[in-house]
């Protein structure tokens, strides 16, 4: 068992019938009264009949010993963390089997972090630098961002900056390709190389191939449907694993000339090179000024670039934790549990659903609501000061309550348990204690103190009071966890008990069939 698609059951939201059901204009009070009083009737049965279907439903799952649970919020707030924290708990040996197929997620991560980082030190009225032309330019004539921005502009004129583009090019070559080879894992070579250039960063990657549903990078940033084979790329030894004659070790990826890791080894040491880049204490300042927080960035592997690039680097478990690759569709993860079911000695199966969270994902969610054990909706609580990716003038926090309102108030959930992680709790206790101001982004905190523990209950108690005030059903009890889903050891022990309330829960509610 193990992730697959699973296609959308789409719900039409017009109803033809409507207008056609509309009470005639010449309805007298009595007969309007009998068509009410029909109506009404009409209606209990119809719930009844909704509810019995329900009941019949869960009894099946119950029969059959499965547990369903959603994962919802919005994207980044780390759900298919969740669902990997899942898989490291239950499923360990396929987890760690999969670790190497991580790596280059693990890459493009890095190469990402680079051209973020480029991309804010980039001038506003700098020319088109990141197009291959631009590195023809004689670099003592451009202005670089140390020049525009810093109060001893007019004194200094130094060049680094394109010095850097020019550097870590490869780099960005190097994310085409390997963007390419997760797409397409079926390609036995890599792109031909014409298919490379014209470059066009920083915020849209020229594709070498037209656009395809497998894949796509809006905003930089890659994201594979859940049919997508990537994992088959990178999942073994470079396809050439074997023991050397000579001395009985493995001879794997590194000795393969046309692995990444090689590019990226050229691109780690020296002057302009991607060490560097990330020690420049101007730079450091540049992004301090721009307000580019990197560390809080989703796949954040900067402190590690030695580690990363080593030659026969293996991902650990925390690293794939940390890897960023945004969800399209939705991916169903299963596996089994044993004990749990109505019989001690059973075995239930779980199937967990990871969503895309991003706007243009989410009507893909409606459909599975009709039919969970629970829902663990994730709110990243650090994001106060952020803005949504797919929509800048959006705060994310502010989205997050408004999703988290729509769930909690939504009647086809009403008898689902929700389970509710305020997750990014480690970001959110480093961004205040670098003073960043809650109140200043909410001003409804006011004057209240702008620590971890005063902030957390805040936000505890807000959701707390949302579901209150907009659940369908009072008698809904609510659990809420403070949680970083990228901690494993702190993880697994929520996961846990998680997973013992659910099963605990379902007991109850079959016994009330
Ligand atoms: N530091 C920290 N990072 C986290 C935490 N939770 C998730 N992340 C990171 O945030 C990034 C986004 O997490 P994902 O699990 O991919 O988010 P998602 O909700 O699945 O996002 P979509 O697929 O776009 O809907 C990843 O790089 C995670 O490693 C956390 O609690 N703390
Ligand atoms: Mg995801």
């Amino acid at each position: 068992m193990g992730p697959r698609s699973t296609h959308g059951r789409s719900r039409s939201l017009s109803d033809p019938l409507s207008r056609a059901l509309l009470p005639p204009e010449d309805e007298s009070p009595y007969e309007r009264d009998s068509r009410l009083q029909r109506e009404e009737r009409a209606k209990r049965i119809n719930d009844a009949i909704d509810e019995q279907i329900k009941r019949d439903k869960a009894e099946l799952r119950r029969q059959k010993n499965i547990i369903k649970v959603l994962l919802l919020g919005q994207s980044e707030s780390g759900k298919s963390t969740t669902l990997k924290q899942f898989q490291l708990l239950h499923t360990p040996s396929a987890f760690h089997q999969e670790r190497i197929a991580w790596r280059a997620v693990i890459y493009l991560n890095l190469i990402r972090s680079v051209r973020r980082i480029l991309d804010a030190l980039v001038p506003p009225d700098y020319p088109s630098v990141y197009h291959p032309d631009a590195y023809t330019h004689d670099t003592d004539d451009i202005d670089s961002f140390l020049h525009i921005d810093g109060p001893s502009a007019s004194s200094s004129r130094s060049p680094r900056f394109d010095r850097y583009v020019k550097r870590l090019q490869p780099l960005l070559i190097l994310e085409q390709r390997l963007i390419h080879q997760l797409a397409f894992p079926d390609e036995e070579d890599d792109p031909p190389a014409a298919d490379l250039s014209p470059l066009s960063f920083p915020s849209h990657i020229g594709l070498p191939v037209p656009a395809s549903q497998t894949y796509h990078t809006k905003g930089g940033e890659l994201a594979l449907r859940p049919t997508s084979n990537w994992k088959k790329s990178f999942s073994f030894l470079s396809g050439n694993e074997s023991k050397s004659a000579h001395t009985g070790e493995l001879r794997g990826w590194w000795e393969d000339p046309r692995d990444p890791v090689h590019v990226l080894r050229k691109c780690v040491d020296g002057e302009y090179g991607m060490r560097a880049l990330w020690r420049d204490p101007e730079v450091r300042s540049t992004l301090e000024r721009r307000r580019v927080r990197m560390e809080e960035s989703a796949g954040f592997y900067l402190n590690d670039i030695d580690r990363i690039t080593a030659l026969r680097y293996i991902p650990t478990d925390d690293d794939v934790l940390r890897a960023r690759l945004k969800t399209i569709g939705v991916v169903e993860h299963s596996f089994l549990v044993k004990g749990g079911g109505s019989n001690s000695k059973d075995s239930v199966e779980w199937r967990i659903y990871d969503v895309g969270g991003a706007r243009q994902q989410r009507q893909a969610w409606a459909p599975y609501f009709d039919d969970m054990n629970a829902i663990i909706f994730l709110a990243p609580i650090s994001a106060f000061d952020q803005t949504l990716a797919e929509d800048p003038r959006v705060n994310r926090l502010e989205d997050s309550m408004l999703l988290w309102r729509s769930v909690v108030s939504n009647k086809l959930l009403a008898s689902t348990n929700i389970i509710l992680f305020l997750n990014k709790c480690d970001l959110l206790k480093v961004k205040l204690e670098a003073g960043v101001s809650l109140a200043y982004h909410m001003p409804s905190y006011r004057d209240r103190p702008n620590d971890y523990d005063s902030v957390s209950k805040y936000f505890r108690n807000k959701f707390h009071a949302l579901h209150y005030s907009h659940t369908p059903n009072r008698r809904r009890e609510l659990y809420i966890h403070l949680t970083s889903v990228t901690d494993k050891t702190k993880t697994s022990i929520i996961i846990s008990s998680v997973r013992d309330l659910i099963l605990k829960q379902n007991l109850q509610y079959s016994r009330l069939l």
